[in-house]
């Protein structure tokens, strides 16, 4: 992972205003001034909500859109003011994937993925052999001559997969592959694109506006919000430690390991105790920390609420705790965690404390 093989510097695309006459309104900024290095090697995401800029920003990278100003740069070359001759090329070193797959119906499962390799002139017994070899990569060599309409969602999608492979891409774009398909199937098709990022070395940008697809599978993130990134870095690093809100958002409604207010209020009920949330992860605490600190002070923990997680391959989450023993020691105890982890203590039914989770 050394030179970005995908550099957008100071990237706009501007839409023209819709309506007419007085009823026109301003124009519209889908991408506002992105500078986004993506290494060659890694699997990078880009997540925002709707209408953040994703597909856009997509579009700019395969040329199907150009910048209203500033540069988009492929594998070295500068895409500004190429003409479609010069660049064909480039769109060829690029595969895409999408969302509603977009395979032909009327083609055969084999005539799909041997699609890309007619049009490149291909001669048929390469073509057929390349097919088959791409049909087995994606799992599903059985289905060669089947045609999409008989197939489930995660199949149409290996389909697209093998199509977009089918003329050795650098360069892979998912643009919400997996948004049509079930949580089962979407993540077997996170682990087809981890293997083609793994096996075949090919760079992977995922678009996404699922927490849980980067989690996964992203080295590093970019969040998008209003067409500008407004977050960057290492996957676990920008979840574990989300800076801009729009990251807390994916966060919290991606891992609901933190009680809600409505949560916290039956988790009194329930418990007398002191509750308090500590944070794990592989920088602060780990569970076994949070264990032998309340055992060193002699505090009773209940695990009443949370859960850990993986991020990026890494632990991550948060563990409620309700912590019973005298008040001396749960004070001790309480400052032994709060050394080893971050901890938001939410007090007991009789004295709630003031802080609260911010999440
Ligand atoms: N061809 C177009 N003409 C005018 N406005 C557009 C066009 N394409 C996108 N936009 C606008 O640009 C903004 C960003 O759209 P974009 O599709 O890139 O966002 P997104 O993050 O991919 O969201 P979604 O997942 O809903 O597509 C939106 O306000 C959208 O309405």
């Amino acid at each position: 992972m050394s030179h970005p093989l995908l550099s957008f510097r100071d990237a706009v695309k501007e839409f023209p205003a819709r309506g007419r006459g007085r009823r026109r309104g301003a124009p519209v900024r889908a991408v506002d001034g992105v500078t986004l290095d993506i290494d060659a090697g890694e699997v990078f995401g880009v997540i925002g909500y709707s209408g953040a800029g994703k597909s856009t920003l997509v579009r700019l990278a395969n040329a199907l859109e150009t910048t209203t100003a500033g540069s988009v740069v492929v594998d070295g070359t500068d895409l500004t003011g190429l003409s479609e001759a010069q660049l064909r090329p480039v769109r060829a070193g690029i595969g895409m994937i999408f969302q509603q797959f977009n395979l032909l119906a009327s083609r055969t499962v084999a005539g799909n993925v041997a699609y890309p390799l007619e049009v490149a002139g291909w001669p048929r017994a390469d073509r057929d052999a390349r097919v088959r070899e791409l049909l087995d990569f994606v799992g599903i060599g059985d289905k060669a001559d089947v045609h999409p309409a008989r197939l489930s969602g995660g199949q149409k999608q290996r389909v697209g997969i093998a199509r977009a492979l089918a003329t050795s891409p650098r360069l892979l774009l998912a643009d919400e592959a997996t948004s049509a398909l079930d949580p089962e199937t979407t993540a077997d098709v996170l682990a087809l694109l981890q293997r083609v990022n793994r096996e075949l070395g090919i760079t992977v940008v995922v678009i996404t506006h699922e927490m849980e697809v980067v989690r996964s599978i992203c080295h590093r993130v970019a969040v998008m919000e209003a067409g500008r990134v407004v977050e960057l870095g290492d996957a676990y690093r920008v979840f574990s430690a989300p800076e801009h809100p729009v990251t807390r958002r994916f966060v919290a409604s991606a891992l609901r390991d933190v009680p809600s207010s409505a949560v916290l209020a039956r988790l009194r009920e329930r418990h007398p105790g002191r509750i308090v949330t500590a944070r794990i992860d592989e920088v602060s605490g780990s569970s076994a920390q949070v264990t032998r600190v309340l055992a060193e002070h002699g505090v009773d923990g209940t695990i009443v609420f949370g859960g850990i997680t993986e991020l990026a391959e890494r632990p991550y989450g948060s563990l409620t705790v309700e912590l019973v023993g005298h008040d001396a020691a749960v004070h001790a105890a309480l400052d032994g965690l709060r050394a080893a982890t971050t901890v938001v203590d939410h007090g007991t039914a009789t004295r709630p404390a003031a802080e609260g989770s911010d999440r």
